[in-house]
């Protein structure tokens, strides 16, 4: 505990704690790019199944591959249609990038190295060892590899794999199921004009694109007013769309109207921790509520969006079986003086410095205040700051988490 309240370790690790992988769904391979695989996947063949050529070219045995030596053309074999029959003494088979390497054949004389001197009959100009241009038998993978392995998120590389492989369909971990609570009747959705004491909502939209992005599925339940019964009946909505997680966005500190806790402890929430030492951030919450998680952001935007990538992040990774779940901290270099810091960690908004330096060198941006979105959309990265870290001069190493 720093300052009396929750260390974030402490509070992450109460969040992790015995959270299971979400169980799997079959999808088509269309639809399972950025999912993340439920089980091994292994070839249900062998690529590729035949000797192939690599080469446009003639089939024919290295013996005769000689400069000068003249040879009869006695077939043509293009990918998906083999030439029927041996390549003789004498003899080649025009053949393409992909077909079937005919029986007595033992290399590719590729079309750039031979002349056609009449109708059927080329001359080799230069000579090929046995076996170029050949590709053999599993030269990629074979039946029964196992090549995707659980727990792999499927980029554009393993989808193209494993239709390679012959799959169709994959076994994929179900998306985690968040929805999104804005509270205050201070906000109004983008593109409608705010009352005078009004905002525009805007960290549920950010929240969300991070549940994307995740492999999550979003559910937006838009904005409730401060009272008792407005947010019950949210409550009720993320729990009839049977969401994993609710996320509420505001009205998680201490003032009068900061409902959110009250109602939901009110529905039968187990509360896990309220208040944590770290800056953005410090009324995070976390309660469990029948089966589904509730991770209570501050309203802040910088606050409830910094907490969504050290809080939600990891525990929709958690979810999906994707390891390490903690966003990686990295070594940085100070281009500024930082002064001593109190008893919450700090998460400084920072941008890198022009040159490309590696480890990069950053600078703390203008203005801190956790209700800038304009500093934390202009920033490469937030700058950690252990609970009671003596001031820093510039130069001195630090630690980062990147954007
Ligand atoms: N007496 C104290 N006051 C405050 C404390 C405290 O410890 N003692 N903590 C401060 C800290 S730190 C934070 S962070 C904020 C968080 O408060 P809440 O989570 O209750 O958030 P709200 O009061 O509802 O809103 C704060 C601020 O953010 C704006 N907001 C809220 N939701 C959104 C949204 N979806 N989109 C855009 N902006 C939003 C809201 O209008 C307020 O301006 O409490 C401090 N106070
Ligand atoms: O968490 Mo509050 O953001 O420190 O403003």
């Amino acid at each position: 505990m720093a300052g009396g309240l929750l260390s974030v370790e402490a509070a992450r690790a109460r969040l992790l704690a015995g959270v299971d992988p979400l169980g799997g769904e079959t999808v088509a391979l269309a639809a399972a790019s950025g999912r993340v695989l439920a089980a091994d996947l292994a070839a249900t063949r062998t690529q590729p199944p035949f000797a192939a050529s690599a080469m446009d070219g003639y089939a024919l045995r290295a013996d005769d591959a000689v400069a000068g030596r003249r040879l009869a053309v006695i077939g043509t074999a293009p990918a998906g249609r083999a030439f029927d029959g041996p390549v003789g003494p004498g003899a080649c088979v025009r053949i393409f990038t992909g077909a079937p390497v005919p029986e007595g054949a033992d290399t590719i004389l590729i079309q750039e190295n031979a002349r056609v001197v009449a109708e059927g009959v080329i001359e080799v100009v230069e000579p090929v060892a046995s076996g170029r241009h050949i590709r053999a038998v599993g030269l990629d993978f074979r039946a029964g590899d196992v090549l995707i392995g659980a727990g792999t998120r499927l980029d554009w590389r393993a989808v193209s794999l494993a239709a390679a492989m012959n799959h169709a369909t994959l076994p994929v971990r179900r998306r985690p199921r968040v929805a999104v609570l804005a509270t205050g009747d201070e906000l109004v959705p983008p593109g409608t004009e705010p009352g005078p004491d009004q905002i525009v909502a805007s960290n549920a939209f950010g929240v969300l694109a991070m549940v994307e992005a995740e492999g999550g599925f979003g559910i937006d339940l838009g904005i409730a007013a401060d009272t008792e019964a407005a947010i019950a009946e949210k409550i009720g909505a993320a729990l009839a769309a049977e969401a994993d997680i609710l996320v509420t966005l505001g009205g998680a500190s201490v003032g009068d109207l900061d409902l959110v806790q009250k109602t939901l402890g009110g529905a039968g929430m187990d509360l896990g921790f309220w208040k944590i030492a770290m800056r953005p951030g410090k009324p995070l919450m976390f309660g469990t509520l029948g089966p589904m998680r509730v991770l209570g952001l501050p309203g802040n935007p910088v606050s409830g969006l910094v907490c969504a990538l050290l809080f939600l992040k990891p525990l929709l990774k958690a979810l999906l079986g994707l390891a390490p779940a903690i966003e990686p901290e990295e070594p940085a270099v100070l281009a500024a003086p930082l002064p001593a810091n109190d008893s919450r960690q700090d998460y400084l908004r920072a941008t890198f410095e022009p040159g490309g330096a590696v480890p990069p060198q950053v600078r703390p941006v203008d203005l801190q205040d956790s209700s800038m979105l304009s500093r934390l959309t202009r920033a490469d990265c937030l700058i950690v700051r252990a609970p009671g870290a003596a001031p820093a001069a510039a130069g001195e190493r630090c630690r980062i988490i990147r954007f």
